[in-house]
């Protein structure tokens, strides 16, 4: 037996062997175990030669024993996956690879001990890996169990089937996730599959698409009767499309540097392997061409209007080149920058003593020369009831929401008769927004953009302040008479978030619960995370983190979110095939 090592870079050896390696079995190697690292040194004569390779089982998305059917082969086999940060081929920075070590083990003559043995570290393995994620994240970590997962084939350049069976599947295999492929056949799929199904069935429900079809399953998710439960389902993304602005910000959230869009599907794939859950915002947005039938949806991403909504539309027709095709719409907008009129307004995040309790008064974000007018405030106030109340009875783990909860409003609504959530913070359309609402003073623009996630695109870092469930909306309008080298400006700026920061005197930024636009003109569009929808008057409120998205939390920032996945059990689903 192997002579063990009591301690590895300072943590309890847990398991100690010597093995060779599958391809060439005089090639031998010492293989240790801690509850953080799996630790391998090839076994040679000469000093040199034994080069050592540290994998933190924080990269480990699992682990298998098998054997082959070779009969005359006693030995049995182990592998394990990691997707460690590793630097880039030709080119700099670094990103999730895959890197799968094998090894063989021989140390009985018995095959049935072999194998016995290389379960025993693939087990251990696997439970040290798990562990090492609940010692590292304070979020909830489900092990990924049933999982539906919808892709929609014709999202992005019409390849997310084969980038599914190309990087996907392998890694959930290599995770041990099972997992249920659901293509969706038609637009509004997804959204009857998740409002009839029975939820019971389904740990998490991932989408791999662009943002449209997860809009689709959390409006067909907040439909249902039992909406407040079913938002609780654990949400994933792996992006499919052509923008993929969740799964950048998700990925962004992780702490990971950007990535290209292969690498990016790499980073949310390992993130959902990994099971971490994080709450995430979500909107209520009210579109009103009929104020006396309005209709309700829920966003999690954006709400556009102006330049970035026409680009959005107009940059369909380059969708064969996929992120690209926003930098090609925006360089053809812009050579025909057009003026929209219409009236905006906000509820501006309120201030606890003058001051947020994250400590950043929402003051020093405004970046205009102009200031806005604010309406005097109401006097009466009462206690605001859905809004910050975290579901379950779980803390509210987000300082802003508190902030908001600490001051009371009128009680308002402009949804008494809808189901889902009350918009607490909201009038009817027809009516004036309340009182202690800012008006923006002018009524010209160039674009609005209210955003509650970090990134409106891969490369589009529209929003450096957000995070997931910040319980906010960044609100970034550009006010009339910027210059098309402006614009431009801002929009290269915004590739590495720093258009915020260009001291643009046409541009406003600030944070907001709700707001409110009135276009004027009797043609154009409004996009909802990214979805064209009616246009008209529109309002928004934001409710702090009431859905939840698999997240990883990460050393250097606030949090990571990783994929989920909900299953469906339902006839009207059309199941393709199931991997387990
Ligand atoms: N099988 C299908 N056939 C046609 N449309 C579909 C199908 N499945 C889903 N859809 C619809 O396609 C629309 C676009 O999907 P999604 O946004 O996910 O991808 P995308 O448009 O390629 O992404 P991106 O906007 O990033 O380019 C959604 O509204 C969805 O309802």
């Amino acid at each position: 037996m192997a002579r063990l090592p009591s301690f590895t870079h300072g943590f309890k050896v847990l398991q100690y062997g010597e093995f060779t390696a599958t391809g060439n079995r005089k090639v031998r190697y010492a293989v240790s175990l801690t509850e953080r690292d799996l630790t391998i040194q090839k076994i040679t004569s000469t000093p040199a030669g034994r080069s050592k390779v540290v994998f933190n089982l924080r990269d480990c998305v699992g682990c298998r024993a098998f054997s082959t059917d070779d009969n005359a082969d006693a030995g049995a086999y182990f592998s394990v996956y990691f997707y460690p940060f590793k630097r880039r081929w030709m080119s700099s920075g670094v990103a999730r690879q895959r890197v799968e070590q094998c090894f063989r083990v021989a140390l009985f003559q018995d095959p049935r001990a072999n194998l016995e043995e290389a379960e025993k570290w693939a087990g251990t393995i696997r439970e040290s890996s798990v562990r090492q994620q609940h010692l590292r994240n304070r979020d909830e970590v489900h092990r990924p169990c049933s999982v539906m997962l919808l892709v929609n084939p014709h999202s992005g350049k019409g390849q997310a089937l084969s980038l599914f069976t190309g990087h996907v599947q392998r890694m959930l295999n290599e995770a041990g996730v099972p997992h249920t492929l659901v293509i969706t056949e038609r637009q509004n799929h997804a959204r009857e599959l998740v409002r009839e199904a029975d939820l019971s069935q389904w740990g998490a429900l991932v989408i791999m698409s662009g943002d449209g079809l997860l809009f689709e399953v959390v409006n067909g998710l907040m439909e249902r009767e039992d909406w407040e439960e079913a938002i609780q389902t654990p949400l994933g993304i792996l992006p499919g499309g052509s923008g993929n602005a969740l799964a950048a910000s998700i990925h962004h959230y992780s702490g990971a540097q950007p990535v290209s869009s292969e690498e990016l599907l790499v980073s949310c794939g390992f993130l959902l392997c990994k099971g971490l859950v994080s709450r995430m915002d979500l909107a209520s947005v009210h579109l009103g061409s009929s104020p006396s039938n309005p209709t309700r949806l829920f966003s999690f991403l954006s709400l556009a209007w102006g330049f970035v909504a026409d680009v959005d539309v107009e940059s369909e027709k380059y969708r064969h080149v996929g992120a690209a095709r926003f930098t090609m719409g925006t360089l053809v907008r812009l050579a025909s920058l057009r003026v929209y009129k219409g009236r905006l307004a906000y509820l501006p995040v309120d201030e606890v003593d003058g001051e947020e309790e994250d400590g950043q008064s929402p003051v020093s974000l405004e970046m205009t020369s102009v200031s806005p007018q604010r309406q005097p405030p109401s006097s009466a106030f009462c206690s605001s009831t859905f809004l910050c109340r975290p579901l379950k009875d779980s803390p509210c783990q987000n300082a802003a929401h508190h902030a908001f909860k600490a001051k009371k409003r009128e009680p308002m609504s402009a949804n008494a008769t809808l189901p889902g959530p009350p918009d607490s913070l909201l009038v009817p359309l027809d009516q004036p927004v309340p009182s202690d609402w800012v008006v923006v003073p002018e009524e010209d623009f160039v674009l609005m953009l209210a955003m509650y996630q970090s990134h409106l695109a891969k490369d589009l870092y529209a929003a450096p302040d957000s995070t997931l469930d910040d319980g906010l909306i960044h609100l970034i309008y550009i006010r009339a008479g910027i210059s098309r080298t402006a614009l431009l400006r801002l929009f290269l700026a915004m590739e590495k978030g720093t258009h915020l920061a260009n001291n643009c005197p046409h541009l406003v930024y600030t944070r907001v619960r709700a707001l409110r636009l009135e276009p004027y003109s009797p043609k154009g569009v409004i996009t909802v995370d990214g979805e064209v929808v009616e246009y008209g008057p529109v309002q928004a409120q934001v409710h702090g983190g009431i859905c939840h998205e698999g997240v990883a939390r990460l050393e250097h920032k606030k949090f990571t979110m990783g994929g989920y996945v909900l299953f469906l059990q339902s006839p009207m689903f059309s199941i393709s095939y199931s991997s387990h």
